[in-house]
């Protein structure tokens, strides 16, 4: 966890005074699970008014930082500072990408890339400002890790970094990525700082595009749609993904699931709220949104293929490409258009003249 926090300098630690909020974690100790409403023998409680949160039966690091990140969905809002469930990272142009995004659809892997500085993996806020990171670290997926695949986190993994759930050699201390013999929810914490293009301090200008991210398990989810603001809000609203294997419990097929604002076990408030934050900071910084699928294609899961890395990162690569370029390619072949079909306009296609107004507006609109 210290390794996934903003870590105070000697200075600051001076003078720190008394914490704001404490973490009693005692993941080794069962909770009672006789309690009234108890489910298991895991439980993770937040008292706001006491500013505290206990944790018992689990020790998995992610428990703590999520469990802050529902605390920072009720404190931020109070202050009209939109708290996201995103990874985030800045062009060399200072353009920021938001990529919203339930566990295991993206958002570490994507944010985290030589191209761009990255901001964040998981935990943001917006306010009057731009964007910052709630966090001072990364805490990567690391099943079946390649270093062809994500260098940089591949390259993160080194001392200093804590794995967690891994499964290693005891003479050689060598990892085994692809062993998921403890859960397939094997974590890589590091601090940012070992990503060597990560932007220090994690602050960064408002967002210009809003990229959702679904891992769809149907097959049925384009690669890539560009949103207006309504479907933005809709998709945000919605936070569809497939679960695979992997952060939750029991999953073993990928499984449709809604989560509110990508994250509707943290939220504090109803989503509404939050989706009306979004919609006047996208709409005030002229942000655009986009649902990308991380998931399958070709068919659903078991017959397609899960869309590959490779092509996904082309995807936003051309989201974030040069527009201008595009619109006067787009602009020009359209005119081309124009000009060829003007010949077939004097003509009379079918019994009347609507038949033929009907194909002549099929054509490109400027
Ligand atoms: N097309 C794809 N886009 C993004 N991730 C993919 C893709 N295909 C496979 N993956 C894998 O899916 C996982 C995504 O996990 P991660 O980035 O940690 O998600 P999140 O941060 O949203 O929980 C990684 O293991 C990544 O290698
Ligand atoms: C740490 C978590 O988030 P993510 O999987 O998105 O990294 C989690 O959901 O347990």
């Amino acid at each position: 966890m210290h390794n996934m926090c903003i870590r105070p300098t000697p200075k600051e630690l001076e003078e720190f005074g008394t914490p704001d909020f404490t973490i009693y974690n005692a993941g080794l100790f069962p909770c009672n699970r006789y309690t009234h409403y108890m489910t298991s023998s895991t439980s993770i409680d937040i008292n706001i008014a006491r500013k505290e949160m206990v944790i018992l039966g689990t020790q998995y690091a992610g428990e703590m930082k999520k469990g802050l990140f529902g605390l920072m969905h009720y404190l931020m809002p109070k202050r009209y500072i939109l708290s996201l469930h995103s990874g985030s990272n800045m062009g060399k142009d200072g353009d920021v990408a938001l990529f919203f995004g339930l566990s295991g659809t993206g958002k570490t892997t994507l944010s985290t890339y030589q191209n761009r500085y990255l901001i964040g993996d998981d935990e943001h806020c917006w306010s009057e400002n731009g964007v910052s990171n709630i966090e001072g670290g990364c805490y990567a997926k690391c099943v079946d890790l390649s270093k062809d695949k994500e260098p940089d986190i591949w390259n993160a993994i080194k001392f200093g970094t804590v794995l967690e759930n891994v499964v290693f050699d005891e003479h050689t201390r060598e990892v085994d990525f692809s062993d998921k013999s403890v859960t397939e929810n094997t974590r890589a914490a590091y601090p940012i700082e070992y990503i060597p293009n990560a932007k220090i301090p994690c602050v960064a200008p408002h967002a210009k595009n809003v990229i959702l991210l679904a891992c769809d398990a149907f097959g049925v989810l384009p690669p890539v749609s560009k949103l207006n603001l309504a479907q933005t809000m809709y998709h945000f609203i919605s936070g569809y993904t497939a679960l695979v294997a992997g952060t939750e419990d029991g999953i073993k097929e990928p499984q449709a699931t809604f989560s509110a604002c990508f994250g509707a076990a943290f939220i504090m408030m109803p989503p509404t709220k939050y989706a009306a934050m979004l919609a006047e900071k996208m709409q005030k910084h002229g942000a655009t949104g986009w649902l990308v699928n991380t998931g399958w294609s070709g068919g659903s899961h078991g017959l397609g293929n899960r869309i590959k890395l490779a092509y996904t990162r082309k995807i936003i690569d051309a989201i974030q490409s040069d527009k201008k370029t595009y619109q006067d390619t787009l602009l020009k072949l359209a005119s081309l258009f124009k000009k060829n079909f003007d010949g077939f306009t004097t003509y009379k296609i079918g019994g009347d003249q609507k038949l033929t107004e009907e194909i002549v507006s099929a054509g490109p609109i400027f």
